[in-house]
């Protein structure tokens, strides 16, 4: 089973707390959504779950596998973290770029094989970079970007993808396209974890919420049953109005009309 359990996570930075004691389930399978206003934790508790940042306490475990117990190379071919500065200025063609994601799958050496090629086209194609192949990743606009890192990450074909805000950079249709592809992603039974800034992009699409402030978990759980608009506005400090149905919500400043 691919269900990440998070439990009592906590991580320091300059001697001060920056996710403390978070505990929280992700299922198979599903898209979760980690909110919280900035400064919140939501990069930090994205880097501890890949353990780019080695937590003060608390475990992650993908099933039954504590992923602190697996060696680096083994863990990525589990997990696939796209964050929001990943290999920003490769001078590699796209599809070099994304084969990146074959490493933790080739043997130490080995050249990629016809496997590794179909499975970088597959990527390439589900992300909707094909036509861009061949162009020089250096030199793409960030919203390409994005998609080809989203291939690279599909090539590593994790168990886990972990995403730290991927719609940044991203135009509307873009921004749905992607969550789109995630949602479609965590039906073929991946889990599905990432930062959303947009709280209606994340009241559409995620079937969880973990929200954070400070640290610390506030609410979790599924989407509808968390995401009140009582819970945005306290989270975000502003007036949150739920429009049509309260599913999604529209914002103003307290104060300001
Ligand atoms: N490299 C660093 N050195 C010191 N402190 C850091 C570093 N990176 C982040 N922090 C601090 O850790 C805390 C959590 O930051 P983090 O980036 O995880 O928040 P976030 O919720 O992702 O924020 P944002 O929405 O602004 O991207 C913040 O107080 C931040 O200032």
């Amino acid at each position: 089973m691919n269900t990440v359990q998070v439990d009592g996570l906590s991580f320091a930075r300059g001697g001060r707390l920056v996710i403390d004691g978070v505990t929280a389930v992700a299922p198979a399978g599903s898209v979760t959504a980690v909110i919280g206003p900035n400064a919140a934790g939501k990069s930090t508790l994205l880097q501890l779950l890949a353990h780019l940042e080695n937590p003060t306490s608390g475990t992650v475990r993908l099933g039954n596998t504590d992923l602190a117990s697996l060696p680096r190379r083994r863990r990525a071919r589990y997990v696939a973290f796209i964050d929001q500065h990943s290999a920003a200025d490769l001078p590699l063609a796209v599809q070099d770029v994304v084969m990146l994601g074959r490493t933790p799958r080739l043997g130490r050496l080995a050249a990629p094989g016809t496997e590794d090629h179909d499975v970088v086209g597959a990527a390439l194609l589900r992300t909707g970079a094909a036509q861009l192949a061949r162009r020089v990743f250096a030199e793409l606009s960030g919203g390409e970007r994005q998609r080809v890192l989203l291939a690279r990450a599909l090539a590593q074909e994790p168990t886990l993808l972990l995403l730290d805000e991927p719609t940044n950079h991203l135009d509307v249709r873009a921004q749905l396209e992607t969550l789109e592809l995630l949602r479609d992603l965590a039906r073929d039974g991946l889990t599905v974890i990432t930062a959303l800034h947009d709280v209606n992009l994340a009241a559409r699409y995620a079937d969880r919420i973990i929200a954070l402030d400070d640290g610390r978990v506030v609410a979790a759980g599924e989407t509808s049953s968390v995401l009140s608009a009582a819970l945005v506005s306290d989270l975000y400090r502003v007036n949150a109005t739920p429009l049509g149905e309260g599913r999604f919500f529209s914002f103003s400043l307290p104060g300001v009309s």
